[in-house]
């Protein structure tokens, strides 16, 4: 039987050196508990992210071998990243392990001798079918060129990634201007104390939370990500369901994201590339219930739903208007080898200011064109350019944002 508290004696950490030039140097992230590997721990928590839970329900169920080890044979990076030099740099990436990746080849040794070590990056290709992009095609906004874009439909060749979150604590807590005590005990409290060696294991600094990470999507070269002399066009989205899969008209999120999609494709045909991260924070990180009890409360509000109360509402039940901490985002494009983005695809003050302060320069900022807002989007969109979104245009004020309505439920026949 597995003790929930494994005895002190015995345990001897895996060294760990977060922020080194190697892997081999760094050392890896060791977070299973498994026989081989629970003594040797240098982190808390667990691997996969939210998906760990469901790990443990496989495991209660009988389902799933707790001692099962993945077989990686083949499962490498299908192009190279890096190394960069920002993976060297303890401060610059907290949020992720840079070397998530090459797991399987730089840990061998470790795993044939018995380690449960995991990767928390993967890389593939693939070729994607999107509705947008086959009318972009047939309206000639988009060639084909064999390359990026495929073929008549539209389809699209890309390489993407799925990166799961690994927290350097202490690095993170900077990031902040907090404590790493202050972190370690709201960790442990707003997790319904899950996570006990929070508080009892200060010696471990490395904690993989059980949260969404986010997916990368690149159009072109991978290698040009990293090359100052080649043009950028990226898009930073967060993950919104209702419009980015089933095509809720109430905000800009699927249109936008789309934007950004095709003109990436456009930077990746002229020799440039082309970036999307997709990042799990749904409704700003406040989560879809919040998000839907929002909505209602928008839609039930005397006068109507009106830009200038679209953030009052949300502060009213969550008591923030967002918890998405853009101030973590850039690490990916730290990851990346990202330094200048030449054409970011959004408005959003909070993306911007945080890639900047990341030290990465943005040259342009794009704003979705008016004609792909939706019409109850308006809303969104004006409140969002009054609290301080990029736009070219009229920032409204006062009366003006009240007069932004949305559509009412009495046009909802069912
Ligand atoms: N809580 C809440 N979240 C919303 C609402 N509408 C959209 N969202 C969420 O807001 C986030 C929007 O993220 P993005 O599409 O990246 O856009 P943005 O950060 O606002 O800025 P841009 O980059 O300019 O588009 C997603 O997490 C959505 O799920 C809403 O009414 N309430
Ligand atoms: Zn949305």
């Amino acid at each position: 039987m597995r003790a929930a508290y494994p005895a002190q004696m015995g345990i001897k950490p895996v060294p760990f050196s977060w922020g080194a030039a190697t892997p081999e140097e760094r050392g890896p992230v060791v977070v299973s508990r498994h026989p081989n590997t629970l003594k040797l721990r240098n982190a808390i928590g667990a691997y996969g992210g939210s998906y760990c839970v469901y790990r443990a329900l496989a495991v209660a169920i009988g389902a799933l071998e707790p001692t099962h080890m993945p077989n990686l044979f083949n499962t490498e990076p299908s192009v190279k990243i890096g190394p960069h030099p920002q993976w060297a740099d303890p401060r610059k990436i907290v949020s992720i392990d840079p070397y998530g990746h090459v797991v399987a080849s730089a840990f061998r040794q470790q795993m044939i001798d018995g380690m449960d070590i995991r990767p928390s990056i993967a890389i593939t290709k693939a070729h994607m079918t999107l509705e947008e992009m086959t009318t972009a095609v047939r309206q000639g906004r988009i060639q084909v060129d064999g390359q990026v874009v495929i073929n008549q439909r539209g389809d699209l060749n890309v390489v993407k990634a799925a990166v799961e979150p690994v927290w350097y604590l202490p690095g993170v807590a900077e990031r902040f201007g907090i404590e790493e005590s202050t972190l370690r005990r709201a960790l442990f409290e707003e997790t319904g104390g899950m996570y006990p060696e929070l508080i009892t294991r200060s010696d471990l600094k490395v904690f993989l939370p059980p949260i969404g990470g986010l997916s990368v999507y690149i159009f072109g070269n991978p290698a040009y990500l990293s090359d100052p002399t080649k043009r950028l066009t990226a898009r930073v989205h967060d993950e919104c369901n209702g419009s980015d899969v089933f095509g809720s008209d109430i905000c800009t999120c699927r249109p936008y994201l789309m934007y950004g999609i095709e003109e990436c494709v456009r930077e990746a045909q002229q020799g440039g590339v082309g970036l999307i991260v997709y990042f799990r924070k749904e409704g700003r990180a406040l989560g879809e219930v919040t998000k839907y009890l929002v909505y209602n409360a928008r839609k039930r509000q005397e006068g109507g739903d009106t830009a200038a109360n679209y953030f009052l509402r949300t502060e009213d039940i969550a008591g923030v208007k967002d918890m998405r901490f853009q101030a973590l985002m850039p690490d990916v494009l730290h990851w990346l080898g990202v330094t200048k983005i030449d054409r970011f695809m959004s408005m959003s003050n909070m993306k911007y200011e945080a890639i900047v302060d990341a030290g990465i320069e943005i040259r342009e900022r794009c704003a979705i064109p008016d004609e792909l807002i939706p019409a109850d989007s308006r809303v969104e969109i004006e409140a969002k350019i009054a609290s301080g979104y990029f736009t070219a245009g009229k920032v409204l004020t006062g009366d003006e944002l009240g007069a932004v309505k949305g559509r009412d439920w009495d046009d909802i026949t069912h």
